[in-house]
């Protein structure tokens, strides 16, 4: 399982927590990336057993990102289709989601993220997908979510925050050491539905995380690898 650090104090200082947490993410060896991604995809396995999702994003790992490519080929298995982000080329900092299949011809964006290449492609309209694994720089016990500091995603799914149990499901994936104790909420934030890691799901809720006590510790709904699911948390979107 990927180091736990000690969280990192709150800050307001979005700039530099968002600093301290990439150079975090990109110091994990390659082998400790592998890893994180194994336990990673087997929790991603867990998480959509039981959903019915159909059409879903994910992302290419850029800068440390957790990697989820090989949860490609199990969706795949599961009839699911995978789309990934390209930048919208008139609406600013908007994504758009183009399919992802064996044939997808990519080149690299302005940020030299590869995307898919071909703007007739087939895509889907971001609240056409069922759910979104979006790639996090920090993350809280509230579900609050930072992100590389374009806004991309907060735009792009800000319909969700008129009325947040409508699809796509919003899932962010990092690292165990990527969460912290508190982040600054903006009135941009769109809310996520839940976050993963190697070590653990958070589902979280309408106004904030549900959290639950067990001996010693406190968790937030959250299930460990092999450990037994105790309870039931409310998916809204998926399922
Ligand atoms: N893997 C991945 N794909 C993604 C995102 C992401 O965060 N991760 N995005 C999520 O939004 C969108 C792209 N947004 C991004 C925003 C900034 C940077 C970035 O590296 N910024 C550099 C400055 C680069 C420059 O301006 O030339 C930096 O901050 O160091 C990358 C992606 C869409 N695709
Ligand atoms: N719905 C929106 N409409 C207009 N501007 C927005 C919207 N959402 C975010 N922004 C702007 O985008 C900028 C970046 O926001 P923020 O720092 O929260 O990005 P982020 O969530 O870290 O990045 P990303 O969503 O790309 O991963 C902010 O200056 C904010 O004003």
């Amino acid at each position: 399982m990927t180091a736990f650090l000690p969280p990192l104090p709150a800050s307001p200082d979005r700039k530099r927590l968002r600093r301290q947490l990439r150079q975090r993410r990109r110091s994990l060896s390659p082998a400790a990336q592998r890893k994180a991604s194994r336990a990673l995809v087997r929790q991603l396995m867990r998480y959509f057993s039981q959903s019915r999702a159909r059409h879903i994003g994910l992302y290419l790992p850029n800068d440390g990102e957790i990697d989820p490519r090989a949860f490609i080929i199990e969706a795949r298995r599961r009839r699911q289709t995978v789309y990934l982000p390209v930048l919208h080329p008139i609406l600013g900092n908007r994504l758009w989601f183009y399919r992802l299949d064996p044939t997808t011809r990519l080149k690299p964006n302005r940020f030299g993220i590869p995307e898919p290449a071909a703007r007739n492609a087939p895509r889907r309209a971001p609240w056409a997908l069922d759910a979104v694994l979006m790639p996090l720089v920090g993350f809280d016990r509230q579900g609050g979510r930072l992100g590389m500091g374009g806004g991309f995603y907060d735009r792009t799914f800000a319909f969700k925050r008129r009325e947040a149990a409508r699809p796509p499901a919003l899932i962010g994936l990092a690292h165990d050491s990527q969460q912290v104790e508190k982040l600054p909420v903006e009135s941009w934030d769109v809310p996520m539905d839940a976050v993963i890691t190697p070590a653990r799901q958070v589902a979280c809720d309408v106004g904030g995380i549900r959290e639950r006590q067990e001996p010693g510790r406190l968790f937030i709904g959250h299930f460990r690898l092999g450990e037994k699911r105790q309870g039931r948390l409310r998916r809204r979107t998926l399922n």
